[in-house]
């Protein structure tokens, strides 16, 4: 299924170890990969750190600890990228999305959320994954100065008022009940864009 625009963008935020990747998989797998694409914003940055640096692509993009190494310098370099042009890697990312349901898996800063509230007003729904400390600890993460306090991780701990929040907890509802009016949500767009032309834009929210 091809369309010009986007009739549902999801971008998703979370704190490192949050789950927003087995989160963003989950969405996937239960809209199924032609309606709906994973994007992230991290891809097209790490894929030219890994060439100029000679690294593991693959292992970056994974949740290992490989990427952990790098992650303070990655940060740094793509700063040096956003510094002339906020919407750089989101531009990079998006440039091949087909599917009516967009799924931006990591944005970090107030300008990621803008760039797609400004492109697409209308599709546009952020959503917090959050977690505790302990929980994030269990999956691996350590607190990192230089990461964990800088815009990275912290860009919308604050001045944001997420349109849903997702706790992945073990103790909290299950995601498929979480997620449940996102799901019906995406449905409605995937639905709409059936019956419309593709490159008729739909107000459905
Ligand atoms: N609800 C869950 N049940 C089981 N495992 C989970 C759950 N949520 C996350 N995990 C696991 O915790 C680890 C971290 O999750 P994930 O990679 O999705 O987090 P993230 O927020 O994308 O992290 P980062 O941005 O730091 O890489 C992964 O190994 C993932 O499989
Ligand atoms: C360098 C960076 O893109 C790494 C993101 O890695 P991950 O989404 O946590 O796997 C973070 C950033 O752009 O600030």
């Amino acid at each position: 299924m091809e369309v010009s625009e986007p009739r549902l963008v999801l971008v998703f935020s979370g704190k490192r170890k949050s789950g927003k990747d087995y989160v963003t998989d989950l969405i996937q797998d239960r809209l199924g990969s032609d309606v709906c694409c994973i994007l992230r914003l991290s891809g097209p940055l790490k894929q030219q750190y890994a060439e100029e640096h000679g690294l593991d692509l693959q292992q970056l993009l994974g949740p290992g600890p490989y990427k952990e190494q790098y992650r303070a310098d990655m940060i740094r370099w793509g700063e040096t990228r956003r510094h002339d042009d906020p919407g750089f890697f989101c531009r990079l990312a998006t440039r091949e999305a087909c599917q009516p349901v967009w799924v931006v898996s990591d944005a970090r800063r107030q300008t990621d959320l803008q760039f797609f509230c400004s492109e697409f007003p209308r599709q546009t729904q952020s959503v917090r994954v959050q977690s505790s400390e302990k929980t994030r600890k269990q999956r691996g993460w350590s607190f990192s100065t230089g990461v964990d306090d800088a815009e990275s991780e912290c860009g919308l701990d604050s001045g944001v008022e997420f349109d849903w929040i997702i706790t992945n907890e073990a103790d909290a509802p299950s995601l498929d009940e979480q997620l449940q009016p996102i799901l019906k949500l995406a449905e409605k767009a995937v639905t709409s864009s059936r019956s419309r032309p593709p490159d008729d834009p739909v107000l459905f929210l």
